[in-house]
């Protein structure tokens, strides 16, 4: 468990994190979204004690970071994927870190398993590519077989194989009980692996909320119609006052009305259809419209 109470970090005039306060619970992936400069790695530098706060606290497992005895046993973290000497091996990287917090040389071997760095464990790790680093902080991170992970952009880098392996394996973590908190612009990405998202805009709290309660609020529904008459169904749809656009493959988006009432329309008008499928707005299209309306706000609230 993190908790974050009125946590607050200036840097000069710059204000990167102001008054958050979140509880970042087990059992789930939370998603930590948030545009460039929003705060997000400053937040998790508060939490894992490499800044200071200005105001307020952050707490893990119900003590700050630097109170931890063994802080590899309670958080691994993933900040950033070239951390590692470069001149070192995956595997002397890993037993150094071991060794330090008291932790079994079994578990070196145990976490290169798990993110399919064996192979190549004895290269110097300026030989790796990025998603290899990645793989390798990921490993780092699992290390004390942690009850709470912290991962600042763990997919950077990695293929199609290692974005499913990396999705698996939090989920499975998350099942397992642990608390993941997980940074992301990759929105196609985070709709699949995560339970619950914290937004954060301008260093302060936008949304904080379950995947599906968010994609309540924020995405809209709209339905894609095709039919072999489509100007006159085009016609029908806007006079019982729908919004009708036309898409790339030739099919009409229409917003307003759902497709239960386009299908009832169309037969009365006996109007054949092709297609009639509803869709709902990507986590991308939702997170979108929530950081606009917060950018606009912010617009409005300087220019008062
Ligand atoms: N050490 C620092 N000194 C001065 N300003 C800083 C420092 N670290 C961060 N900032 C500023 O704080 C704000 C938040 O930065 P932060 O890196 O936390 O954002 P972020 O959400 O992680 O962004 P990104 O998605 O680009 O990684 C930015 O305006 C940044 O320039």
């Amino acid at each position: 468990m993190i908790r974050t109470r009125h946590l607050t970090k200036r840097y000069g005039d710059t204000s990167a994190v102001e008054d958050l306060s979140l509880d970042v619970r087990p059992g789930r992936v939370t998603g930590f979204l948030g545009p460039n400069g929003a705060g997000k790695s400053t937040t998790m530098r508060l939490i894992l004690g490499l800044d200071t706060p200005t105001a307020g606290s952050a707490e893990v497992n119900g003590q700050s970071y630097r109170n931890l005895p063994v802080p590899l046993r309670e958080v691994g973290a993933l900040l950033d994927g070239r951390a590692a000497h470069p001149g070192r091996s995956a595997y002397h990287h890993l037993l150094y870190l071991a060794q330090a917090n008291g932790l079994p040389r079994r578990r070196v071997d145990d976490v290169l398993d798990e993110v399919g760095l064996t192979a190549v464990a004895r290269r110097r790790t300026k030989t790796y590519s990025l998603g290899m680093g990645q793989r390798l902080g990921i490993a780092a991170a699992l290390l004390g077989e942690p009850s709470v992970l912290i991962l600042d952009e763990p997919i950077n880098g990695l293929d199609t194989d290692g974005i499913r392996w990396l999705r698996t394996l939090l989920r499975q973590l998350a099942a397992d009980g642990r608390t993941v908190l997980l940074s992301s612009h990759l929105m196609s990405e985070m709709e699949l692996t995560a339970d619950h998202l914290v937004v954060i805009g301008g260093g302060r709290l936008l949304a904080d909320t379950d995947m599906q309660s968010f994609l309540t609020a924020h995405a809209h529904g709209y339905t894609m119609v095709r039919a072999a008459e489509g100007e006159r169904l085009r016609d029908v749809l806007c006079g019982a006052g729908g919004t009708v656009r036309p898409d790339r493959r030739g099919a009409w988006r229409v917003d307003g009305l759902d497709a239960a009432t386009i299908g009832e329309l169309a037969c009365a008008q006996r109007i054949v259809l092709h297609e009639l499928t509803p869709h709902r707005d990507s986590l991308e299209d939702a997170y979108a419209r929530l950081t606009d309306q917060a950018s606009t706000f912010r617009a409005r609230a300087a220019a008062a």
